[in-house]
């Protein structure tokens, strides 16, 4: 008789929440010959369907616009250059786009296509109004349909690769889950083309995911990100509090019916609110203020504002209410914040503890309330 399978509190919710992030690569939407395959598109489209019958709301984040746009346009090998990238996105996307108008529209389900710049999250504002796209999209009973507007973004603000735009988007959105789909079933302990490589059903934080070789990219050269992506995006998610699977694409049914299939990544950090994640992993930072040992214990461990006493250099240029990362002295970010002088002022204020401050400048530089650590 075998042993009862236990299926993990992750996994349960990932299969019972009632609002999902699905993130599906190039790789697994394309042939062998570049173009996109209609009939893995259909059978990823069945799957989300099948999900929203059930009664969760899906947003779909789809990769596949610049694979799409090359076979049009006569390119054989995916460019390395911006220009022809975005002139194959641009192409490319349309395609995509109306590709699952009609694969969705099969089941009566209406796709709406949001296109996201790195602007939009990096700015508090823009935030906001893309929260409430989002929203209303969903309340509509639409499935958003997700990309980089790659044809715009410029190398300096890019994403660069749609797993981070998809743990973004989970958070932005209040998912309870994100499914990452790929060409590959699950997390391997090396690329799973190596004689040998174990799968990883379960990681919980970095530590379990320490040993793991993600040096090799996909077969397909379509995918950007390759698994050190996804392992960044799961662990990213994961620790503001939402439960991800990466599957393959080929497993999507069951990737969002009972979850028992792929890697399951455990919640490792509280659920963080809009602003605090926006502050942690979003937001654009303008500059370094390099922190004492002292500073970086009462930041990160104490959870205590900063104080000019703790800071031995400042770097960049920054107004008060701009966002700068703390930096320890080895350079590791420990935090970011939401700074309350100018870049100017601190050179004259840093060092000094709070009674041989100027009256005028006796305040915390980073308040407790506007800083997130990221070092546990
Ligand atoms: N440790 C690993 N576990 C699983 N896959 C790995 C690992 N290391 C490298 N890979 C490769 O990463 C590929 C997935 O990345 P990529 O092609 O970018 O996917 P996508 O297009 O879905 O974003 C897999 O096909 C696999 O060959
Ligand atoms: N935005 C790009 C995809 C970027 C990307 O991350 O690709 P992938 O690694 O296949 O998920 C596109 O639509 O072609």
């Amino acid at each position: 008789m075998s042993a009862p399978v236990t299926v993990s509190q992750a996994r349960r919710s990932v299969a019972t929440a009632g609002r999902v992030v699905v993130k599906v690569g190039s790789s697994s939407l394309t042939t062998a010959e570049g173009g996109l395959d209609a009939g893995r598109l259909d059978a990823l489209v069945d799957a989300v369907a099948s999900r929203c019958a059930a009664g969760s709301q899906v947003v779909l984040v789809s990769s596949g616009a610049i694979a799409a746009g090359l076979a049009p346009l006569g390119i054989t090998r995916r460019p390395r250059d911006l220009a022809t990238q975005q002139a194959a996105a641009s192409v490319g996307q349309l395609t995509l786009a109306h590709a699952y108008a009609n694969s969705f529209g099969r089941y009566a389900l209406t796709v709406g296509q949001v296109l996201l710049t790195a602007d939009d999250v990096v700015r508090r504002s823009h935030y906001r109004n893309a929260q409430r796209t989002f929203s209303r999209l969903l309340a509509l009973g639409a499935v958003p349909v997700v990309n980089e507007n790659d044809t715009v973004a410029t190398a300096e603000i890019r994403f660069g690769d749609n797993d981070r735009l998809a743990a973004l988007v989970a958070h932005l959105v209040g998912a309870e889950a994100l499914v990452l789909l790929s060409d590959v079933d699950a997390v391997y302990d090396a690329d799973p083309r190596t004689p040998g490589a174990r799968r990883i059903t379960e990681i919980t934080g970095h530590a379990d995911a320490d040993g793991i070789d993600t040096t090799t990219t996909g077969a397909s050269g379509l995918g950007t990100g390759g698994m050190a992506s996804k392992l960044a995006a799961a662990h990213l998610a994961a620790s503001a509090g939402i439960p991800v699977l990466l599957a393959g694409a080929a497993d999507a049914f069951h990737a969002l019916g009972k979850a028992d299939v792929g890697t399951a990544f455990v919640p490792t950090g509280p659920r963080l609110s809009a602003r605090r994640f926006w502050l942690g992993h979003a937001a654009d930072a303008s500059g370094r203020l390099v922190l004492d040992d002292g500073a970086v214990a009462a930041v990160v461990d104490r959870r205590r504002s900063l104080l000019a006493a703790g800071i031995m250099a400042v770097e960049g240029v920054f107004d008060a209410g701009d966002v700068v990362e703390l930096v320890d002295l080895a350079g590791e970010v420990v935090a970011r914040g939401v700074v309350a002088f100018d870049a100017t002022e601190l050179p004259d204020l840093i060092g000094l503890s709070s009674p041989n401050l100027p009256e005028e400048h006796r305040r915390e530089v980073v308040h407790a309330d506007d800083l997130v650590p990221l070092r546990h």
